[in-house]
């Protein structure tokens, strides 16, 4: 049920009154349509009594969204502080439900928000079907959304942050082509058409489960040295893990011990593909003390070197209770909206 905020100047006028022109530097780009930020609130699930954290709020299209939604607490971090003060009008129509973080999103520990709160919402086991009610949504800036995914990734993948709490799902705005290439099957060619101002709306909803047994940082730096030569055989990007002297004999047997075409190229290959590359590299890395340091744009790195640092072995894969009977509930899903 939506709930009624109090009278408040349109979203338009809001803009002209705090005089809010986007700065390109901070990517802004405002949703003014309170029928998109109402289906972005809608797509998250956000149900009365929910507890939200939204990451760059702007003008407040979103958030006055997730108030009416029913949100009990919603805090928003901004940057910007041309933003704060439209932001505090917004608040003191919403009664005590909003908090504003006058902060950068990237150094924002958002799991620490609510740590001192007695009246969050319940944590819920990671293996419940269920999940806590509780919500991270933001139309993200451009030019900080891959740094924050990043950073999310990993905290859902040591179950740290905000997901100490459970699979707190997390909803993000993404320009179309890149939600579609998201949520697309192999090799889908969603890229080839012209870029498009089309926004897609992704909820990511933690596995109970990982489909990758190593740490997030294996996995990490795999996927980034495969997809470094996008274009290119496989065997290019990977090759770039080790090196010189054992870059035949490890790629190989990497490519081997996965069934892996060293021909193909990064994107047509699936997750299992990339659990099996992550797992086979991590052995490898224990195998040889060091490897997981190595950078090959840096000319100085030798295995006999890194082998010696504190780190030389790669971080280990974090062990949670799991469940046997549990089955994944596949729960992602894509919906765009046109903002042009
Ligand atoms: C694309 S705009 C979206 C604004 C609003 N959510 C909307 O949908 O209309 C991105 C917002 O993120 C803010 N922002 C940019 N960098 C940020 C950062 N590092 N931390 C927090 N907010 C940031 C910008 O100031 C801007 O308000």
């Amino acid at each position: 049920m939506a709930l009624r905020l109090p009278p408040l100047p349109a979203l338009r006028d809001f803009i002209h009154m705090y005089r809010l022109r986007a700065k390109k530097i901070l990517s802004q780009n405002y949703l003014m349509d309170m029928n998109i930020t109402r289906k972005i609130a809608k797509q998250a699930k956000v149900k009365e009594n929910d507890w939200v954290v939204e990451i760059g709020p702007g003008p407040g299209g979103i958030t006055r969204a997730i108030l009416e939604a029913g949100a009990s607490r919603l805090d928003v971090v901004e940057i910007d502080n041309r933003f704060i003060p439209p932001l505090q009008h917004l608040a003191e129509a919403a009664g005590s439900r909003m908090f504003i973080h006058h902060e950068d999103a990237l150094r924002t520990e958002i799991g620490d928000i609510w740590k001192n709160e007695p009246n969050r919402p319940s944590s819920v086991d990671w293996h419940s079907p269920n999940l806590p009610a509780m919500h991270v949504i933001g139309n993200l800036p451009f030019n900080i959304a891959s740094p924050l995914i990043i950073k999310y990734l990993r905290d859902m993948s040591y179950q740290r942050g905000i997901w100490q709490y459970g699979r707190v799902p997390l909803t993000l705005t993404f320009q179309l082509e890149v939600a579609k290439r998201l949520c697309s099957p192999i090799a889908c060619s969603c890229f080839v058409p012209r870029p498009q101002v089309d926004v897609g709306v992704v909820r990511f909803v933690p596995r109970k489960t990982p489909l990758v047994k190593t740490s997030f940082e294996v996995l990490e730096k795999l996927c980034r040295q495969v997809f470094h030569y996008r274009q290119k055989y496989v065997e290019k990007g990977l090759k770039t893990l080790y090196p010189p002297e054992l870059e035949n004999e490890l790629a190989d047997e990497l490519f081997k011990k996965c069934r892996v075409d060293p021909t193909t190229t990064s994107i047509r290959l699936g997750i299992e593909q990339f659990a099996d590359l992550a797992e086979g590299y991590n052995e490898q890395c224990i195998r040889y003390p060091g490897l997981f340091l190595y950078d090959y744009t840096n000319k100085q790195h030798n295995l006999e070197n890194l082998s010696k640092e504190p780190n030389a072995l790669p971080p280990p894969v974090p062990v949670f209770q799991s469940s046997s009977t549990e089955t994944e509930d596949n729960e992602w899903s894509l919906k765009n909206f046109n903002i042009s």
